[in-house]
């Protein structure tokens, strides 16, 4: 098991940029939690307004040079910065696992996920050109496209290294700088990830806050950040539009999901249990913008696939300690986010849904009594007007409904204002065509669950987001056309 003499922990706690780590302004320092054992692992900075400021002028100063930054060059330098992460995925997943709880051998695959988007939109960059546009024989039109200049990148909680390795690479590779600030929950691979990259670009082109609400209203308001965006929920993606407009500055935002899983009667029974258990992202206890969490299954195969997706989760998720790397569950983030969850749990009890298996709180592991753990829950005859039906749980909680009408089934899956991710489960491939134009929904899934694809544009339809990433448009939303028209 991994430790922290093998793993250390970064040593900087304090604000990374200008190419150097600077004090915060206001001397704020606070404990950053094991979620699994519930105790402090260390104090790190937390950026104020102040802070944002000086963190902004740095990256203004630094993207004059950075745009002019030759395309092949500043692909070497996201190459260097791909070769480092994975060099050290390890570590980070180490310092992952112990500041999330995720589990160590899923939060190895987070970081590498990291390397291949800076990689990946390295290799794009020659994409960034314009057009010419015919008129007539006496001008000549064409477009450049040029870069935004200082981006600021807000995180959540869920996925830290992944997050931050993969969210800077478009907006640096377009020929931003970017001003970061990394989950409230979970700063220290970040940290750590600007101990490794910070030094290898410019000053001021990565810079890496920690910070909470603060620092994440200060960016989204200030004058110099030309674009900001989001992973984090709905509310919080409101509240950012909203500040946004005061400086008409675009938005790119990641949000959340009450994502659906359509079965139909004949799809493999086997398969269909292993992907509705897998869909729900127990491995990260359910905190999974894409988890699928509510499951429709056909009435002719309802109680057999239950059977099923019980005896497969019991098998395949148990808590342990979430930096050895055979344990396949963690815990939730906090304890306000436990008592959010268990509260989802009572909800669905009194207003009647069947618990099928988990429920409960806590666990007996020794070392572990005081840590954010709830068991991998699912209940069955869920109905569309219960709290667990309609709101984001972001915990470990299934809800499964029962449908044999198609048009009613499309008209329940849609019944949200969310839209992020679906997966439908049939072996008829016109039906699955037919289905999914249906599903008001941004990313979907046909046999299969959760997988994210580079290249594959990822983001969410209705109020699950604005904007797309992990694709080439991603890379262009870092930019604006710039139009010339030549009198010859
Ligand atoms: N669509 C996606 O790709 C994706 C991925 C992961 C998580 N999520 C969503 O994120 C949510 C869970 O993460 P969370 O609890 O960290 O979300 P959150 O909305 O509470 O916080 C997200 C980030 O926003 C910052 N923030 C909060 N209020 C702000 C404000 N007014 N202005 C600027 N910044 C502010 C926080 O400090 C944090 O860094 C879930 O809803 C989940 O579905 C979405």
């Amino acid at each position: 098991m991994a430790t922290f003499e093998t793993h250390p922990l970064p040593s900087h706690l304090d604000l990374f940029y200008n190419g150097k780590w600077n004090k915060p302004l206001n001397g704020t320092y606070e404990e950053t939690f094991n979620p699994a054992t519930g105790r402090p692992i260390i104090k790190v900075a937390v950026a104020g307004a102040e802070d944002v400021d000086a963190a902004v002028a740095a990256a203004h100063e630094a993207f004059h040079k950075w745009r002019s930054t030759p395309p092949a060059e500043r692909a070497q330098y996201m190459r260097r910065a791909a070769g480092l992460l994975r060099e050290h995925a390890e570590e980070l997943a180490y310092i992952d696992s112990l500041n999330t709880g995720n589990p160590f051998g899923k939060m190895l695959s987070d970081a590498l996920v990291g390397a291949t988007s800076l990689d990946y939109f390295a290799g794009l960059i020659p994409m960034l050109k314009g057009d010419t546009i015919p008129q007539s024989d006496d001008t000549f039109h064409y477009t450049i496209r040029e870069s935004l200049g200082v981006v600021g990148r807000i995180m959540a909680f869920n996925h830290p290294i992944q997050f931050t390795g993969s969210k800077i690479s478009a907006p640096l590779a377009a020929g931003n700088t970017v001003v970061v600030k990394t989950p409230d929950q979970a700063p220290l691979s970040c940290l750590r990830l600007a101990e490794l990259l910070g030094p290898i670009f410019p000053p001021g082109v990565l810079n890496i806050l920690p910070g909470k609400t603060e620092c994440g209203k200060a960016l989204t308001v200030h004058p110099l950040v030309k674009k900001i965006t989001l992973i984090g929920s709905v509310p919080t993606g409101k509240a950012i539009q909203q500040a946004a407009a005061a400086t008409l500055k675009p938005t790119l935002l990641e949000l959340g999901g009450k994502n659906a899983l359509l079965a139909f009667p004949d799809a493999d029974v086997e398969d269909l249990a292993e992907g509705v258990a897998r869909g729900m992202n127990f491995t990260w206890a359910g905190q999974s913008c894409g988890s699928t969490s509510r499951v429709f299954l056909h009435e002719s195969h309802y109680e057999t696939v239950i059977a099923k997706v019980k005896d497969f989760i019991e098998k395949e998720f148990r808590p342990g300690v979430p930096t050895d790397a055979a344990t396949t569950m963690g815990p939730v983030i906090s304890s306000a986010a436990k008592e959010r969850v268990l509260s989802y749990i009572d909800s669905a009890k009194s207003e009647g849904a069947r618990l099928v298996t988990g429920g409960k709180a806590g666990t007996n592991l020794p070392g572990l009594e005081n840590g954010y753990w709830i068991e991998p829950t699912v209940f069955a005859d869920v109905q569309p007007h219960m709290r667990i039906a309609r709101e984001e749980i972001f915990g470990p909680v299934m809800s499964i409904f029962k449908w044999n009408d198609e048009r009613e089934l499309i008209r329940n899956v849609n019944n949200t204002s969310y839209g992020l991710t679906a997966s439908v489960f049939t072996r008829d491939i016109s039906r699955a065509t037919r289905v999914v134009r249906q599903i008001e929904a941004g990313y979907i899934w046909i046999n299969q669950v959760s997988k994210h694809f580079i290249g594959v544009p990822f983001g969410g339809a209705k109020e699950s987001g604005v904007g797309k990433e992990e694709c080439l448009e991603e890379l262009l939303s870092f930019t604006e056309i710039k139009s010339i028209n030549v009198l010859l």
